[in-house]
């Protein structure tokens, strides 16, 4: 039988430290060779992706260039101007991987948008870590050209910009995206959690702000019912303690036990929490299990052998 799979792709395992296309387009050529194997397996691949070094970093080249003939553009615009570069990597490389395997299936990504609510406490506090990496040394130099910012440590491996991160509420084109998926072609939806829109009656308002895509990827995977969420990251799986001298790989866990461990705020945020949480949330509205895992173990992750699954 075909099984529905979402996966999600972070921002970071498409950019690491070459942000030229060049090197981009070879990281996400890199990964639809993994991801090929689900659609050799004969299963239905909804695939989504991050965006947030690639929406921080262009926001800067708009901001750079910003002149009154030229103005740079607001996040929500760069939002959805990543979807459509990120989102062109990936159904080129699909495209090519697909004829070289001589699969008969199409391609395509759509451009989404989120509904989020516009009271969401998200907006009074940053979280979402966007753009590049800034060294410690760089603190007050960044915070003196940019005194607007809020800086945070990130993942261990610098400062970042953060940016508020709401709740997706409701996927504007899952109707589409539904029978799109039920058509058997390979959708590439909700790229960086889709550009927030607020809605005010008939319209739908673009908001500041970057959604995380783990949670737009539980709402995808909730909303067609996936049989499984995969979220591929940069570390083989969640650990308890991480970074510390007794840190442990989870192997497999129920969502009700590492809840606990959510309650009691051990896991990163802006980091490993969303992705988490988002796991935890698709296994409570659906029964199925959602696994957390490194983009090169996909293999293992399909046997079964690697990764972190979460399941009831
Ligand atoms: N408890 C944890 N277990 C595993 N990784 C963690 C944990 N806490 C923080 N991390 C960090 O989270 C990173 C993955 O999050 P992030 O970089 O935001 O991913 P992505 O861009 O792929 O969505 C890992 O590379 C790791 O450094
Ligand atoms: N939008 C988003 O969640 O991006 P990353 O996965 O790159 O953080």
């Amino acid at each position: 039988m075909m099984a529905k799979i979402v996966v999600a792709l972070g921002g970071n395992a498409i950019l690491s430290n070459d942000a030229s296309a060049n090197a981009q387009k070879e990281a996400v050529q890199g990964t639809v060779k993994a991801l090929i194997k689900f659609i050799e397996n004969g299963d239905q691949l909804i695939i989504t992706h991050g965006n947030g070094p690639q929406v921080g970093n262009l926001l800067l080249q708009q901001q750079a260039a910003d002149s009154e003939k030229n103005p740079a553009m607001p996040l929500d615009t760069c939002g959805a101007m990543t979807q459509g570069s990120i989102g062109y990597w990936f159904q080129n490389a699909m495209q090519e991987q697909l004829a070289k395997k001589q699969i008969d299936r199409s391609v395509v990504s759509i451009v989404t948008q989120t509904i989020v609510d516009e009271n969401d406490q998200a907006f009074e506090k940053p979280t979402k870590p966007i753009g590049p990496f800034y060294k410690e040394s760089e603190l007050e130099q960044m915070t003196q050209l940019h005194p607007d910012w809020t800086l945070v440590e990130d993942a261990g491996r610098g400062y970042r910009r953060v940016v508020p991160s709401p709740q997706p509420l409701e996927i504007k084109e899952y109707p589409a995206i539904k029978q799109i998926v039920d058509a058997g072609i390979i959708p590439i939806v909700s790229g960086g959690g889709g550009i927030p829109v607020i809605r005010k009656g008939n319209q739908l308002i673009g908001t500041e702000a970057v959604i995380d895509k783990d949670f737009s990827a539980a709402k995808i995977a909730e909303l067609i019912n996936a049989d499984q969420l995969i979220i591929l990251t940069s570390v083989g799986g969640v650990f308890y303690n991480y970074g510390k001298a007794d840190q442990e790989e989870i192997f497999d866990v129920t969502a009700e036990e590492i809840q606990g461990h959510i309650d009691a705020k051990e896991f990163a945020a802006g980091s490993m929490m969303p992705k988490v949480k988002a796991a935890v949330q698709f296994v409570q509205k659906t029964g199925n299990p959602a696994v957390i895992g490194a983009l090169e173990d996909v293999q293992d992750i399909i046997s079964g052998t690697k990764g972190t699954t979460i399941h009831q």
